[in-house]
């Protein structure tokens, strides 16, 4: 079982909380200006992964008080109890072992007294060979042509991770051409299937619970598309392969289960990348890739199970969060890769944190009353730097911002790899550094400004500074390293989730929508008004049908 601490009530909170006016009055210019040390101190480097947490507004006693709190809530017998294979999933009855999925060192891991390292194996195994198979060509389509474009019909767990994980690797890109299809708007797939040649394409129908309305119907829009353009339901064996837990619905679909990739339910979607929904990926970059990638997350896992919290960077980072979360109310978080190939980053994030933690009731049942889960978001940088930055700087809301660069570029062109560099190492600084009204006037004065115009301007262009941020440097992003910076994070959400006391691998948020939108389906069928729900509702709907 799950400790069920309630982390307001224990000594390290109160004393944050009694002498936070004290403890959170750091200003960091002053703090680095006073401790040549701090970056050293302050920051970790595992293999090729800098962190560096020296730009936030912690002290020893800050980091000392956060680390009691998670000891206080007992994280260590946690750690153990996830990784141990203990049904920490309660709502659900199921365990949380998507770090069985990466288990390189095979140490047995046992879900209701069996080991399950075998099938995890075995699924690997045919991973390899159908992803071998049809990367070399000897997979052929029905026409006798090899696989050239391979579409991926999946959502949420299902579609985010392989989208992420194979734009970020793309430059370990296989000849194979990947596609994703998520939304049940026609037009996703439809666009993704126009310039394809059903010959040659394969189709991996991603869902574990396969089910999934969105994921059902593209997946049925798929194979009517597949069965106009010449083949026989028989070739549907060539063309498509299932990704699921539920092969009776695999094989009510017509997939032939040989094609069937089979994963379990102690692997939460939005943490299975690393199982058969990874396939995609095993194409993309081809399945020794696919294995570096899970050798980076086995790394981390080790790293989070067995150090000191001192040390742990995944235990660090998310108290680090809770402070700014839970101490000076900010409500979000931004990810802020400044490597293209990361663009989806921040968006897979968004699921793994807000569908994990975006909860308000604890694991007794109760409402919660302090803040829980942040709003995670982000884009690219620089790119960012040209769209909310001005917020971030001089806005009215503290936003605890995580910039991730790599040293090295898979594309190093000229200086521009220099430019981004710069942009990274310069972002922290100005946020943490700021500007005052001194500097602006001096600034303003050399630029020959009149007297007037600097009383006019000055208040403006002053930053405040002392915004707080982790900044995570790569030597390079690989397969291993890559692996390692998600389960870091996926780490960093459980330790956040175990003090703030909930259960962060159900989601039964996402369950109301769903039932409210197949009751509204068969409304929009006919041409009569509707009448069944609220005035904006009916007036909405009712309006829709006047225009379609
Ligand atoms: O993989 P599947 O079962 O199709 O679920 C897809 C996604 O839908 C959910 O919103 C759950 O319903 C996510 O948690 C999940 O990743």
């Amino acid at each position: 079982m799950l400790p069920n601490t309630d982390f307001t009530s224990t000594a390290a909170y109160k004393y944050l909380t009694d002498h936070f006016i004290d403890i959170a009055k750091t200003d960091l210019k002053s703090l680095f200006s006073s401790d040549n040390e701090r970056f050293n101190k302050f920051s970790f480097q595992f293999e090729d992964i800098l962190v560096d947490f020296s730009k936030n507004r912690i002290t020893d006693e800050t980091l000392a008080l956060l680390i009691q709190l998670a000891r206080e809530c007992s994280l260590n017998s946690a750690i153990e109890a996830m990784f141990n294979g203990e049904k920490i999933n309660a709502t659900e009855g199921r365990q949380v072992l998507h770090t069985a999925l990466r288990n390189r060192s095979n140490t047995p891991v046992i879900v209701d007294g069996k080991d399950v390292m075998p099938e995890v194996n075995a699924v690997l195994q045919h991973m390899k060979e159908f992803s071998d198979a049809v990367i070399s060509g000897a997979w052929k389509g029905f026409s006798g042509k090899e696989i050239t474009d391979v579409v991926n019909i999946g959502i949420g767990g299902s579609d985010l991770g392989p989208v992420m994980v194979t734009e970020a690797l793309k430059s370990y890109k296989t000849r194979l051409n990947l596609h994703f299809v998520s939304n049940v708007d026609g037009t996703h797939i439809a666009e993704t299937l126009k310039g394809l040649n059903p010959e040659t394409t394969l189709f991996l129908v991603a869902s574990k619970t396969f089910t999934t309305q969105e994921t059902m119907a593209n997946a049925h829009s798929a194979r009517e598309w597949f069965l106009a353009g010449g083949a026989q339901e028989a070739d549907i064996a060539k063309h498509f392969a299932a990704l699921s837990t539920n092969s009776a619905a695999v094989a009510k679909f017509g997939i032939d289960t040989k094609n069937m990739f089979e994963f379990w339910d102690w692997v939460g979607g939005r943490y299975s990348l690393w199982s058969a929904i990874g396939l995609s990926i095993a194409l993309s970059i081809g399945f020794d890739n696919f294995i570096e990638l899970l050798d980076g997350a086995h790394a981390m896992d080790n790293h989070f199970r067995n150090t000191e919290f001192e040390e742990n960077i995944p235990a660090i980072l998310a108290l680090i969060g809770i402070w700014y979360n839970n101490f000076f109310d900010a409500e979000t978080e931004a990810i802020l890769p400044y490597d293209q190939y990361l663009h989806r980053f921040a968006a897979y994030f968004q699921q793994g944190d807000m569908e994990s933690n975006g909860k308000s009731t604890d694991r007794n049942g109760n409402i919660i009353e302090y803040s829980t889960g942040p709003i995670i978001w982000g884009e690219p940088g620089t790119n960012g730097q040209h769209a909310f930055y001005q917020l971030i700087h001089q806005g009215t809301k503290l936003i605890p911002c995580d910039f991730i660069a790599p040293a090295q570029s898979h594309n190093p062109l000229g200086e521009h790899h220099q430019m981004l560099l710069s942009n990274f190492f310069a972002q922290t600084e100005a946020l943490m550094n700021g500007k005052n009204y001194d500097e602006v006037v001096a600034e303003l004065k050399a630029a020959g400004k009149s007297e007037a115009e600097i009383e006019k301007l000055a208040p403006f262009k002053v930053f405040e500074g002392n915004r707080p941020t982790n900044s995570i440097l790569v030597k390079m992003i690989t397969p291993r390293s890559l692996g390692s910076l998600i389960a870091m994070y996926e780490h960093k959400i459980f330790v956040q989730g175990i003090i703030w006391n909930i259960y962060s691998f159900d989601q039964w948020g996402v369950e109301l929508g769903k039932q409210l939108a197949g009751k509204i389906l068969p409304e929009l069928k006919g041409n009569e008004d509707v009448s069944s729900h609220d005035s904006s509702t009916n007036g909405l709907i009712n309006q829709y049908k006047a225009w379609r």
